[in-house]
């Protein structure tokens, strides 16, 4: 039996929680090596693990992947060209949220408005429009995808700025009940699952440290 992949990253979510995500819901177990200090880092980097010297690593089957990215990916073409259109916006999301704790505190609640007034203005409302428009239970091709997976994952990060960010998207809030009831979702969400918390003092400066800025 192969291995389980080894996920390289530090204790929280970040760039690697998308992938524990996306690991969780295809039911494939993982281990953690979590850096703690910037020498650990460093050993990556000189083992030639990181291909542009940045985490998240992936280790599957001896390969060292960065830039990681797996596959719940569409029929054809078209499904992927759309899968891809929509992580990438949640994406930009979520990259929004995940930078916004280690700015400064004077800048930080201003940032946060702003993250959600986006959230409510530019990407709910193009979700929601999907979803109604095709009637259909996932975003693409009526079949549970990468997209559906990283949409619940944006969901649940915004509606920890505001938890009644949903009230005017019924169906983004019916979608999110349908996904978070999928099995290995549900067993992702229960206390006690590989999923991080949110990010807290610590984390911020253990992160700042490893990386150095
Ligand atoms: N596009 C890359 C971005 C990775 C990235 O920005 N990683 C950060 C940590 S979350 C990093 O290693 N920064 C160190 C650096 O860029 O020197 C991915 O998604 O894997």
């Amino acid at each position: 039996m192969a291995a389980k992949p080894k996920l390289y990253y530090f204790h929280g979510r970040g760039r690697m929680e998308s992938i524990r995500w996306l690991l969780a819901a295809a039911g494939v177990e993982f281990e953690e090596e979590f850096l703690e200090t910037r020498e650990q880092y460093e050993k990556l980097q000189k083992d030639g693990c990181l291909l542009f010297g940045q985490v998240p690593l992936v280790e599957v089957d001896g390969m060292m992947l960065t830039q990681t990215r797996f596959n719940f990916y569409g029929k054809d073409l078209k499904e992927r060209v759309r899968i891809d259109m929509y992580v990438d916006g949640t994406l930009d999301l979520m990259a929004m949220i995940m930078l916004a704790p280690f700015q400064r505190p004077e800048e930080k609640q201003e940032t946060l408005a702003s993250i959600l007034q986006k959230a409510k203005t530019r990407y709910f409302p193009v979700f929601e429009k999907i979803l109604k428009d095709h009637g259909e239970d996932f975003l693409v091709g009526n079949k549970f995808s990468w997209a559906d997976i990283q949409m619940l994952e944006a969901i649940l990060m915004v509606e920890e700025l505001n938890a009644s960010v949903l009230s005017d998207f019924p169906l983004l809030k019916a979608f999110k009940t349908r996904v978070s009831n999928i099995p290995t979702i549900k067993k992702f969400l229960q206390p006690g699952s590989q999923r991080k918390p949110p990010p807290d003092a610590h984390y911020v400066d253990l992160v700042s440290n490893i990386l150095q800025f």
